[in-house]
């Protein structure tokens, strides 16, 4: 105990005269800027401090115990373990393997060096050795945490950036990225180890790039459509995958429809016949982009072209589309054959350049534009080869040949394999000479070809729309190159709506999406461009049918040659004359040009 020192009151005075006169020390002003300045740092690098804290918690344990007299001194001692073990125990559920071997050495190290502590005293080497320890104990913590955290407060008084320089990790925060990470690319669901990339919207929806993990083919993702579907709560028939031709197999094109800009009626509206192509548009994708058809390729000649769907599927408006855009140009010469018996397409009796309306017509059309190619045989010959160019000298004739499957099947009653011989070769010669053929049936099959072979195999290379159709197993001719999305069976005939999916289907181009057909009400609004054929083909008698406008009739040159009938009469009385039936014998005996017998040879 000690007793307190007595001053006189003069020392006091002295003292307190002292304390008043004395300069200050220096002391940092704990002002609200300092408060906040701390706080900014120990956000910053509180990870990194954290290994301190632990350690002078552990030596305060100890310290505390070394001041107390058993029992008491097991209490801290107490305390720090269930501290340490509590520890441990909270990151066992949360951390790895690794860390939770880490958490667990260093727990364990804490409460030995409590005990330690303890014993011998909190103070001298015991205490250093642990310091020491602890701090080897804390270097893989701290290259762990090597960085400090983002300085949030230094960045929320930065003055703002303009918007357009912040930079913007692509997909992130995207909750279509999200849900397609969660569903469809995670392990044990459809596309594990896919990236969805380039995601950009338009107005029905948006698109993206699918790449798939290495080893995996873009078919696999085809596939996976109705998992898409699913994934974002779409209705069937709004998700579509392309190949991407040239690219990866791994990659495809990923179209998702929000809403189905399909539903509505996508009308025609002006002629869109490219004379350098040889291309206009006809449908109008699911992602609106147009897909076109394609008359002529340019350098490669004619291009045929098959029309298939259902009853009301739409066919017929598709052949009109294709005919406006023929009779608009100033170097198509359409000729249409209408298999309905001139029901189908009544409106280009007036308006073709020849109508037949009867299976009788459609053999003079079809035998008339064999002659076409012979006539313009020798025009190519003259060029040195390669194939005809459509310009409006050169006119491209297409014969249009509506509901082609009643000229072409043949039954009990009606032989029709003429018709079918016929086209076989037109599109066989026809397309370096600029004749092609453009046929419509209800269904793609080579059944409705007549079962030609020849016939299916000509049109396949060329433009094919398949509509709607009901049979499984008929669409034979679709089913080429890439895979199909769906079948066109699986079209629906109806729209959520119930407005009905006429002009409804694919286009054989390099896209198979889904789109719709342009529509075009009524083309005898649409105005005629006069076209005359080449001077070679204008010198072939056209036949007389009964079409109100017969434009090669009115032409002056076709009256100057011999009609083909006159040549076959010719060259078969030669024949029968003795004249053998080779074209250099046959020119030498009757005076006709090589053409004119070889066609003629062709027909008899
Ligand atoms: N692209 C389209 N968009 C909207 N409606 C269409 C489209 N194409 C056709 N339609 C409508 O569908 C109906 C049937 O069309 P179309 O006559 O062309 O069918 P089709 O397949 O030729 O039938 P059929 O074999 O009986 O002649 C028509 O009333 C037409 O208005």
């Amino acid at each position: 105990m000690t007793t307190p020192t007595k001053h006189p009151p003069a020392e006091i005075e002295r003292r307190e005269t002292e304390s008043d006169t004395a300069p200050e020390e220096p002391r940092i002003p704990v002002t609200p800027q300092v408060v906040n300045e701390l706080r900014r740092l120990l956000g910053r690098w509180r990870h990194q401090a954290m290994p301190f804290a632990a350690i002078g918690a552990t030596h305060g344990v100890g310290a505390v115990a070394a001041a107390l007299d058993p029992p008491e001194a097991l209490l801290p001692v107490a305390a720090g373990w269930t501290a340490s073990a509590g520890m441990y125990g909270y990151v066992h559920r949360k951390a790895s393997r690794w860390d939770r071997l880490y958490v667990c050495v260093a727990a364990g190290s804490s409460a030995s060096w409590q005990a330690a502590l303890a014993l011998t005293g909190a103070n001298g080497v015991t205490a250093g050795l642990m310091w020491a320890f602890g701090a080897a104990l804390s270097i893989p913590w701290w290259v762990r945490h090597a960085e400090p955290e983002p300085d949030v407060t230094a960045e929320l008084a930065a003055p703002p950036q303009p918007r357009e320089t912040l930079p913007v990790a692509p997909g992130t925060a995207d909750r279509r990225l999200k849900l397609w990470n969660e569903h469809i690319a995670a392990n044990g669901k459809p596309l594990p180890g896919s990236a969805l990339e380039g995601i950009t919207g338009f107005a029905y929806g948006w698109k993206a790039t699918v790449t798939l993990a290495i080893g995996e083919h873009w078919h696999t993702t085809l596939q996976a459509r109705k998992s898409i579907l699913s994934v974002y709560d779409l209705p069937d028939g709004r998700v579509f995958v392309e190949a991407m031709h040239g690219e990866s197999v791994r990659k495809s094109r990923l179209t998702v429809l929000t809403s189905d800009p399909l539903q509505q009626k996508n009308h025609w509206n002006e002629p869109g016949l490219d004379p350098e192509t040889g291309k206009f548009p006809l449908m109008i994708a699911a992602d609106g982009e147009p897909l076109h058809f394609k008359l002529w390729n340019p350098g490669a000649g004619a291009l045929h072209a098959l029309i298939s769907g259902v009853t009301r599927s739409g066919k017929t408006k598709v052949l009109d589309v294709v005919l406006t855009e023929a009779s608009m140009s100033d170097r198509v010469y359409p000729l249409v054959i209408d298999g309905g018996g001139g029901a189908s397409l009544p409106q280009w009796r007036e308006r073709a350049n020849l109508f037949a309306g009867t299976p009788e017509q459609a053999r003079e059309v079809l035998r008339y534009t064999l002659r076409l190619i012979e006539r313009r045989r020798p025009v190519v010959e003259r060029q040195g080869g390669g194939s005809l160019e459509p310009s409006p000298e050169m006119p491209l004739v297409p014969v249009v040949i509506d509901e082609a499957h009643k000229l072409l099947m043949s039954d009990d009653e009606t032989d029709n394999r003429d018709i079918v011989r016929m086209c076989e070769q037109i599109t066989q010669e026809g397309a370096k000479f600029g004749v092609c053929l453009i046929l419509a049936t209800q269904v793609p099959s080579v059944k409705q070809l007549g079962n030609s072979t020849a016939l299916r195999d000509q049109v396949k290379a060329g433009t094919i729309v398949g509509l709607r159709i009901t049979e499984k197993g008929s669409g034979n001719m679709i089913d080429t190159g890439d895979p199909m999305p769906e079948h066109l069976k699986d079209l629906p005939a109806e729209f959520p709506d119930g407005s009905s999916t006429h002009g409804l289907g694919y286009m054989m181009t390099s896209r198979k999406i889904r789109a719709r057909a342009l529509l075009l009400e009524n083309p005898a609004e649409q105005p005629v461009t006069p076209t005359r054929l080449d001077p070679d083909s204008a010198a072939e008698p056209a036949p007389a049918l009964n079409a109100a406008k017969k434009p090669a009739e009115t032409d002056p040159r076709r009256r100057s040659g011999p009609t083909a009938e006159d040549i076959d009469a010719t060259v078969r009385e030669a024949i029968e004359a003795g004249t053998e039936s080779t074209v250099e014998a046959l020119m030498r005996d009757t005076g006709l040009a090589m053409t004119q017998v070889r066609a003629a040879l062709k027909r008899i």
